[in-house]
């Protein structure tokens, strides 16, 4: 079991309060969605939790340690991230650079996590000519390089069609039988009624519901989370 917690978080801007103040442990054991429409603070929540951001007040811990001095021992995907102009499998394997392994080590690793991700018959060719949905399981991919046990993930399938979402869904449910754990944010109730295993539940950067994915969708408490799963809001 791995817990983040939120110790009475804020962040601010501009003299503004944009999230919290929260006051959450979250088991990042599974798939967590984080649901919430546009501007909730869900990307500003993932931010906090990966130890991107740091908290105007506050702190969020994991395991009891400052989430900012154990980021590397996380994976993070963007809705759009930044791809090199190199191919598919010098973009993976760019997080080794670092790292002590032999080179027949390193390309075993790309190799394992391509065929993962299902483009390792696409592991020479330039990164630039990969479609959306093939870019994002290369993020994947990418994420997944340094044995993470928890990746958060920024809405990586808006831009994908159903097909595309659909394979990218079945590949985090392999990923997560594997132990990984993945926080999730995504506006979409059906994907998070389909991948997730918990919910939290955010308006205007405050946390409404925190609950089992089948709690949630089977009896929802909180006004605005019942207003959001009816289309209202
Ligand atoms: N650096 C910043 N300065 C000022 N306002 C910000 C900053 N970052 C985010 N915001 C505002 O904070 C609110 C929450 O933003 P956030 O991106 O976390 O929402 P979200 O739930 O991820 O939305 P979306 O689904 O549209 O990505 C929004 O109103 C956004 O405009």
């Amino acid at each position: 079991m791995t817990l983040i917690v939120f110790h009475k978080t804020t962040y601010d801007a501009d003299g503004q309060s944009l999230v919290g103040p929260l006051n959450i442990t979250l088991d990042a054991t599974g798939v967590t969605a984080l649901l919430g429409h546009n501007g909730a603070g869900k990307s500003l929540f993932l931010q906090l939790a990966h130890g991107m951001l740091r908290p105007t007040d506050g702190r969020v811990e994991i395991d009891g340690q400052d989430v900012r001095e154990t980021r590397r021992t996380r994976g993070f995907i963007f809705q759009n991230n930044v791809l090199m102009r190199r191919s598919v499998a010098q973009n993976v394997a760019f997080a080794l650079a670092t790292s002590n392994m032999s080179p027949s080590q390193k390309s075993e690793r790309v190799d394992e996590l391509l065929t993962m991700v299902q483009l390792r018959d696409r592991a020479d060719q330039p990164a630039a000519l990969l479609s959306g949905g093939e870019a994002q399981r290369m993020a994947l991919a990418r994420a997944l390089i340094n044995d993470p046990s928890i990746v958060m993930m920024d809405e990586p399938t808006s831009s994908m069609d159903p097909g595309a979402t659909a394979q990218f869904e079945a590949i985090i449910t392999a990923v997560k039988s594997a132990g990984v754990g993945f926080i999730w944010a995504t506006h979409d109730r059906a994907q998070a009624q389909r991948c997730a295993d918990q919910v939290i539940f955010m308006e205007r950067g405050k946390i409404c519901e925190d609950s089992s994915a089948e709690d949630f969708f089977r009896m929802t408490r909180s006004d605005a989370a019942k207003r959001y799963l009816n289309g209202e809001i």
